[in-house]
């Protein structure tokens, strides 16, 4: 289950890239080239941007009203539109000040407990959303959204890709009892279902209180209450859907961040070359006397290929998220029947030989432009497709890129020392739930110098 993408790519080097399968009565058809996925999903979106069920994310209260898994409907477009105003490009501006101090504090935990590198990647991630999406800010380890969104990431981790799980494949095993012998996914999804619908309330009630008390800060929810408030539309249906909406932006938004962030900690490792470039294209631009900032960004084409390079290398969401086919359609001769789940292999993708010299490797100088690189071109694909596209991208680069800029003007992430003394490199190895993260690694993370350290005290 673990590896789906690389059963579907390699399986394409000898059936083609447009893989047709049936599953038990299911038809799903696997994309493994960009060229495919952009020919259905975006010239034909019009019929390829329904979603298929998730038979075990629903037992587990986690799809209902979120956007990720709304079906091709009014409420879809309704819902799309909030988050494609709130997470535009222009409007994630506002957001830079909260991302750089997150960048910071994650620096800090670092200097202070490099060991517990995983968890203050969770805790960068969430802070971000938490605060967008309810203004919360999270100030201690024992912040209750904190609390609660570690208990989530623990529990969504057991269930695999989306549409994989046993659940998924047999829905009427939704209905069994949990005493069954072998219904372990009831069971599951009884211990995961109050706390999907807790944490989905918690926040927005706390917002709502916050308002009425004259001390909410703004954030999605608040604004969105706002405009109910004003136009005259607050009632159950939208509350519902705001409290909703607001609770994917965190299910849709962490993991991810954090698995790239956590990818990118990987590859600095396992490359030490690049590292440097990149710390010594900071130091030339930024020099040694401050962070560096969003003003900065532009001037760093490096650390930007860097950051590419690591999504293209291992991207967070390999399957992406299915799509579904609303009519028959016919594509360069092979019939696909409406209600066939659609499957872009972004892994493949990325791996595809016609794009990429030597893909396994990690080499962000592939994606400069000549001469300095091999004009490769940047792996768009890694936030899908079409009229599903990942509206929150904006904000998923700006985090992960204050995230390396700080790490590299601040630390050298280097190997331990194995018993003789000899660096202990950790395997290049993933695992894939809903997401792909590096199998947990040790390192050493260390200032650069007594001066990048005096930057966070
Ligand atoms: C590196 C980080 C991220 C990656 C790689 C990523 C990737 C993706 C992918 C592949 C999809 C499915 C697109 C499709 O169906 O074709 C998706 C959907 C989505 N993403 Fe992201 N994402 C990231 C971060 C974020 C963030 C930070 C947010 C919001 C705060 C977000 C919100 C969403 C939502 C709401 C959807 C569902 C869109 C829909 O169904 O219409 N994502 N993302």
């Amino acid at each position: 289950m673990n590896d789906q993408h690389l059963t579907f790519h390699k399986w394409s080097k000898t059936f083609g890239d447009v893989i047709g399968l049936r599953v038990l009565q299911k038809s799903i058809v696997v994309l493994n080239s960009e060229e495919a996925a952009r020919d259905l999903l975006e010239k034909r979106s019009v019929i390829y941007s329904d979603r298929p069920r998730f038979p075990m994310l629903e037992v587990m209260g986690w799809t209902s009203g979120s956007l990720v898994f709304l079906r091709y409907s009014r409420e879809f477009h309704e819902t799309r539109k909030i988050f494609q105003n709130q997470l535009s490009r222009q409007a994630c501006l506002v957001y830079q000040e909260n991302q750089a101090r997150q960048a910071f504090i994650l620096a800090q935990n670092l200097l202070r407990c490099p060991e517990g590198l995983e968890a203050h990647l969770q805790r960068f991630a969430s802070s971000v959303i938490m605060e967008i999406a309810y203004g919360h800010h999270i100030t201690s380890e024992d912040d209750p959204f904190l609390r609660m969104a570690e208990k989530i990431n623990e529990l969504t981790a057991g269930v695999g890709p989306q549409g994989s799980n046993i659940v998924d494949l047999f829905p009427i095993l939704q209905k069994l009892p949990e005493w069954f012998p072998g219904a372990w996914f009831i069971r599951y999804a009884k211990e995961t279902y109050p706390t999907y619908r807790h944490m989905r309330s918690y926040g927005f009630d706390e917002v709502r209180k916050e308002m009425a008390n004259g001390t909410a800060k703004p954030s999605f929810v608040s604004l969105n209450l706002e405009t109910l408030a004003r136009e005259g539309s607050e009632n159950e249906y939208e509350l519902e859907r705001l409290k909703a909406s607001a609770f994917s932006l965190y299910g849709a938004g962490t993991e991810t961040t954090s698995s790239a962030v956590h990818t990118l900690v990987l590859a600095l490792l396992l490359h030490p070359q690049a590292q440097r470039k990149a710390q010594e294209e900071i130091d030339q631009v930024v020099g040694s006397g401050r962070l560096p900032d969003f003003g900065d960004r532009e001037s760093l084409p490096f650390v930007e290929c860097l950051m590419y390079e690591a999504l293209r290398w291992h991207p967070p969401a390999p399957l992406g998220v299915p799509h579904q086919l609303m009519e028959d359609d016919v594509y360069k001769g092979m019939f696909i029947p409406k209600g066939t789940t659609i499957i872009a292999n972004i892994r493949s993708m990325t791996l595809d030989e016609k794009l990429y010299r030597d893909p396994d490797t990690f080499f962000p100088e592939r994606l400069l432009p000549q001469p300095a690189g091999f004009g490769e071109p940047y792996p768009d694909c890694v936030f899908g497709f079409g009229r599903r596209v990942c509206p929150g991208r904006h904000l998923a680069e700006a985090s992960i890129w204050i995230v390396l800029a700080t790490l590299l003007a601040v630390f050298d992430i280097r190997p331990i020392k194995d018993e003789y003394g000899n660096d202990a490199l950790p395997p290049e190895e993933f695992h894939t739930a809903l997401t792909t993260h590096p199998a947990p690694f040790k390192c050493s993370i260390r200032p650069r110098s007594d001066k990048a350290k005096s930057l966070l005290l």
